[in-house]
């Protein structure tokens, strides 16, 4: 029974809420079997919702989202509970989950971190080792694996400065997290959290307080041997605590790979099921990067304005299998009024993302891949926010698509992919469990064949008159507020 205060609020029903997760079904199912019908029909925008062991109020239409993601005062992030596992490990000093004050210091710090340059060359040659690992299959690829390890590669040379060599080998810190991230999610944790009060899972905090100790271990190592990466670059800024660098390390490491590693999982899963849709977005890519394999691309040969179908598919993938199904849980900081619901003080709000990716209202045939809608005028209207919106927005927006870009072009070029025969994800795309919002597509078997010979194109730079993703992106923060930069 949802508390006093919040029943004036439309609700799903809890029974088949608790059903659905007693058995494990996946966020994005649970929002397209019970949260959208219910909306739907009820014609509501905001619904209150039993989740993580407590009812939350979940936005649901893209304008009062826009409301509450623009307000960061009224609507701060809610401080995490203290006897969350997640977050003693991630902690809630960094970027992701301060307020205020030491929240816009650290935002402008990593901003401009982030503006200072697109790390392409890095992208590239991690894309080109990918392929030259899928080059030596001889059978089908698990390919969220090899995401997962790329992203983390990605992240790991570019911005913590710490090679993990993911692609390479197994490596132990990365067995560790994904260990411990497993642990965390044991079900019936997840469901009554209060069970880590009564039956606190002291193995489990003492690997979590292992892993951190690893983490603090590659800050000293930083300090001592600085690089040409974001770490560093936070480093240098004295007003940066201990604790803050430690929190954003482990946030960055989180927020950095999983996520990229979802949306490029999705991508290639759509470009296999689609072979229409992939025949055009390489010759996209040989048009404007020639096929000469030894050629890297640049900047802005991988930009936006010049792969704009490319890109049209990569916006497509992040809206119907949005990596982040929703943000992390606003409190309200005193009584206020979102549409027409009057929302109490200190209530928990999350926008839901999936949710509004796969409005019918929103969006036509919501749950078929359709890149060409983004190749239209005013689609940024529709309500598309995989990133967020407003200030605290992905700061990593144009970073997460640039990697993508480059890695699907630099495959686009090699290789031609398919599902197998027998796929499970024949006819649509299985995610995984996941109790932190992450949709990551499980056990993505996909089949590669190299391309043999492709045909000479010529070299295709922007357009007389158009803007290139480069320059866009030194322009101050203000302006790159606007979703259709990415
Ligand atoms: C496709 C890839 C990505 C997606 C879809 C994505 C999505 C998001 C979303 C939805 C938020 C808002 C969360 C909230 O307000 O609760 C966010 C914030 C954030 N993201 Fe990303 N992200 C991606 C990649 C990355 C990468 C590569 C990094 C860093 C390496 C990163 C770092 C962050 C950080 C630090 C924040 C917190 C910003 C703040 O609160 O001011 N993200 N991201």
């Amino acid at each position: 029974i949802p508390p006093r205060n919040l029943r004036h609020l439309p609700r799903v029903a809890i029974l088949p809420l608790l059903w659905s997760y007693l058995r494990g079904e996946t966020e994005d199912c649970r929002i397209k079997r019970l949260v959208l019908p219910f909306s739907r029909d009820a014609g509501e925008q905001v619904v209150l919702v039993w989740v993580l062991g407590r009812w939350m109020v979940h936005i649901l239409d893209f304008k009062l989202a826009q409301e509450l993601c623009d307000n960061v005062v009224l609507f701060p992030k809610e401080t995490p509970d203290d006897a969350s596992l997640l977050w003693r490990f991630v902690g809630s000093a960094s970027l992701l989950m301060s307020n205020g004050e030491q929240w816009r210091k650290q935002s402008v710090l990593i901003d401009e971190a982030f503006n200072a340059r697109i790390p392409i060359a890095a992208f590239t040659s991690l894309a080109h080792n990918l392929s030259a690992i899928v080059g030596k299959k001889r059978s089908s690829v698990t390919w969220d694996k090899y995401s997962q390890r790329f992203a983390l590669d990605a992240v790991g040379s570019t911005i913590l400065g710490h090679n993990f060599n993911a692609m390479e080998t197994d490596n132990l810190f990365v067995q560790d997290y994904n260990g411990v991230m497993a642990e965390i999610a044991n079900p019936m944790y997840v469901i009554f959290p209060w069970m880590e009060c009564v039956f606190p899972r002291k193995k489990l905090i003492r690997r979590i307080d292992t892993l951190v100790d690893k983490f603090m271990q590659l800050l000293t190592d930083k300090k001592v041997n600085p690089g040409d990466d974001m770490m560093t670059f936070m480093l240098k800024d004295p007003a940066m605590s201990h604790r803050e660098l430690r929190d954003n390390m482990i946030t960055l490491f989180i927020a950095g790979h999983d996520t990229a590693a979802g949306a490029i999982s999705t991508l290639f899963y759509f470009l296999a099921r689609r072979p229409d849709i992939q025949r055009r977005a390489r010759e996209e890519v040989l048009n404007v990067l020639g096929s000469d394999l030894d050629l890297d691309p640049s900047i802005e040969q991988l930009s936006g304005v010049s792969l704009p179908y490319l890109t049209a598919c990569i916006r497509e993938a992040l809206r119907i299998n949005t990596p982040i199904s929703y943000i992390v849980p606003r409190q309200a900081s005193r009584p206020v009024q979102l549409g027409q619901y009057a929302i109490p003080a200190h209530t928990s709000l999350i926008v839901n993302i999936y949710a509004i990716h796969h409005d019918g209202r929103q969006w036509a045939s919501p749950d078929s891949f359709i890149p060409e809608r983004f190749l239209e005028r005013g689609w940024q209207k529709s309500g598309w926010l995989p990133f967020a919106l407003g200030p605290r927005q992905c700061p990593a927006r144009n970073f997460a698509m640039y990697e993508q870009r480059a890695l699907a072009a630099v495959f686009l070029r090699e290789y031609q992919w398919a599902l197998p025969e027998q796929s499970v994800h024949r006819d649509s795309l299985k995610n995984t469990v996941s109790p932190f919002a992450l949709t990551l597509p499980h056990n993505l078997e996909l089949t590669f064949t190299r391309i043999e010979k492709v045909q000479k194109m010529p070299l295709g730079v922007p357009k007389d008159g158009e803007e290139s993703d480069h320059r866009s992106f030194h322009e101050p923060r203000e302006l790159l507020t606007v979703n259709d930069r990415v």
